[in-house]
């Protein structure tokens, strides 16, 4: 199960993603925003997770303009690694080394093909281990 969250910046871009999600037979709980009306990024950002953090979903992918608030606003989550990307081999590496179980995408910067290429290598990706846990485990305070 995967988290979404967006704010009124990143909600077409979520839609997409939501698309692409149905395409590939993945579940996913949306925590708003649900429309276009102007609304806050933190409100959302921490509530999807929130519901990472709990269990309650696998994964998460949050959206706002930039893709920077809404990923400072995850990472404030204890337990959330959440790893703000623009291009796919970024994405594939914060899941090798990082063990990320959060991606931030910024919807004014992303297209939907771009977007597509980030979500294959976030979604598909297997954390490495090994040397990196050691470093994951020293990253909470
Ligand atoms: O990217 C963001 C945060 O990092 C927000 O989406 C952005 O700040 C919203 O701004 P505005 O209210 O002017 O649409």
């Amino acid at each position: 199960m995967i988290a979404l969250g967006s704010d009124h910046g990143g909600l077409a871009l979520k839609r997409h993603i939501m698309d692409y999600l149905d395409q590939h037979q993945l579940a996913y709980k949306d925590y708003g925003c649900y429309t276009s009306d102007s609304c806050d990024y933190p409100d959302f950002g921490r509530a999807a997770a929130e519901a990472v953090a709990s269990g309650e979903c696998d994964r998460g992918i949050v959206v706002c303009t930039t893709g920077i608030g809404i990923s400072i606003t995850a990472n404030k989550v204890k337990g959330i690694r959440c790893a703000l990307c623009s291009e796919p081999l970024s994405a594939e590496m914060t899941r090798r080394h990082n063990d990320a179980n959060m991606l931030a995408l910024g919807g004014a910067l992303i297209g939907p093909n771009m977007a597509d290429s980030i979500l294959n290598a976030f979604l598909n990706t297997e954390f490495e281990g090994g040397r990196h846990q050691r470093r994951v485990d020293k990253i909470e305070p």
